[in-house]
């Protein structure tokens, strides 16, 4: 039904898809997940012609989109992440201009609106203003529009947004039930919706394929291991020693004890092992009795953490690092203003000095020059006397 190949999309030198490559069989319905920005909604707008990839392919039911767009697109109903309403229309008459648009035959288009309008659930606002609708009622508007002329695939970007809890379930069952008839691409953020709803998930990140894999296999992915809660009567040693026995157990979990005789803890085993019996056997014949035992599997948003952690703890480091670096340039920043300060004092110094020099030197200068005017003054006066003398 899909065969993306190679894709990839930059925006200037951002690569928000990247070599993303995988392909989706008729029927089924696909969760797209990832964290905020991964490269979702580019994807989805790529594969319904929204936007041109720069590199790579997307073939849906067999049209390949840039080359046949046209033959792709009535394959496909799309409702984006905003959905394209037309708020002055009522919901009858936007439904109708979708129609049109999707190039429904006039014969069927009176059956296939009211159809999806009942659908949809939408029947009893179809003569109102689209303006003054709710936003779950806006979304149903958007969905029923994506399933107008009813496309073999739907994609739909995040369509319980917004929705109250009732309308998330039926807009859930919806999806569901479309399946039957379609196939479905669904991203979400709301992981236990994708668990709830689809048979297969993919997580990208970066614009990379990270996993693809059931809901319930993707734990395998993360080298799972299964979970065993237990609260046990007894002594500790006594409980250890007979859980010692028991082959695939692979780590035991004390937690802090609450309270006086009763022990609890979680034993871990590989993916396929399960050692229910052996426990109960192993603890019954030591007289321990097991008051609770409950399995505990990885959630999805566990399994999603732990697939996009590996990044996010790259960028921790990052961080980490970039506050290091700037502590080690903001300290030597500091030590070059310091030495500048000094550097600038001492020259002050050595040009205050200088100058104190210089006019010490003018005065001394002066000095001489003061003394060699009274010097020549004086023998001049004493010539003079000198002369007078004589002359008497
Ligand atoms: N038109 C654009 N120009 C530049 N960058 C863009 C453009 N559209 C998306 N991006 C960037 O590409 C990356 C992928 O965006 P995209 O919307 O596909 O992510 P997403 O997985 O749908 O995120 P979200 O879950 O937050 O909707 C983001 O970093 C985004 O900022």
């Amino acid at each position: 039904m899909i065969e993306v190949k190679n894709l990839v999309k930059k925006y200037g030198d951002y690569l928000a898809v990247d070599d993303l490559s995988f392909t989706l069989e008729k029927g089924r319905i696909l969760g797209f997940l990832g964290p905020n920005g991964a490269g979702k909604s580019t994807t989805m707008n790529i594969i319904t012609g929204y936007i041109s990839a720069t590199e790579g392919t997307a073939v849906v039911n067999g049209y390949d989109i840039y080359h046949q767009p046209e033959e792709a697109k009535k394959c496909i109903g799309y409702l984006p992440e905003i959905p394209p309403l037309y708020p002055d229309m009522t919901v009858r008459e936007y439904l109708n201009f979708a129609a049109d648009i999707k190039k429904v035959k006039r014969s069927d288009r009176e059956t296939n609106i009211t159809d999806v309008m009942n659908m949809t659930k939408i029947s009893h606002v179809s003569e109102r203003l689209i303006k003054h609708l709710s936003k779950g009622y806006k979304q149903r508007v958007g969905l029923a529009q994506a399933i107008i002329g009813y496309p073999e695939l739907l994609i739909l970007d995040e369509p319980t947004v917004g929705l109250d809890p009732m309308q998330i379930i039926e807009i859930r069952d919806l999806i569901r039930s479309l399946s039957k008839n379609h196939t479905i691409i669904l991203s979400s953020h709301i992981l236990s919706e994708v668990s709830a709803v689809c048979d297969e998930v993919m997580i990208i990140n970066k614009g990379k394929l990270i996993v693809r894999d059931t809901p319930d296999n993707l734990s395998k992915h993360i080298g799972g291991s299964n979970g065993l809660h237990l609260q046990v009567k007894g002594e500790k040693e006594v409980i250890q020693k007979a859980l010692s026995s028991i082959e695939g157990i692979t780590q035991i979990e004390y937690e802090p004890n609450e309270q006086e005789g009763i022990i609890k803890l979680t034993l871990y085993s590989g993916e396929e092992t399960d050692i229910r019996e052996s426990v109960f056997f192993a603890l019954s014949d030591v007289r321990c009795p097991i008051l609770d035992m409950a399995s505990t599997t990885m959630s999805l948003e566990d399994i999603f953490l732990e697939l996009t952690q590996e990044d996010t703890n790259q960028i921790e480091r990052v961080k980490e690092k970039t506050v290091q670096e700037d502590k080690v340039h903001e300290e030597a920043e500091v030590h070059e203003e310091a030495e500048a300060k000094e550097e600038t004092e001492a020259k002050e110094e050595t040009e205050a000095k200088e100058e104190a020099e210089a006019q010490e030197e003018a005065e001394a200068q002066e000095e001489v020059t003061v003394h060699r005017k009274v010097a020549i003054q004086e023998r001049a006066e004493q010539k003079e006397e000198e002369k007078h003398a004589g002359d008497i």
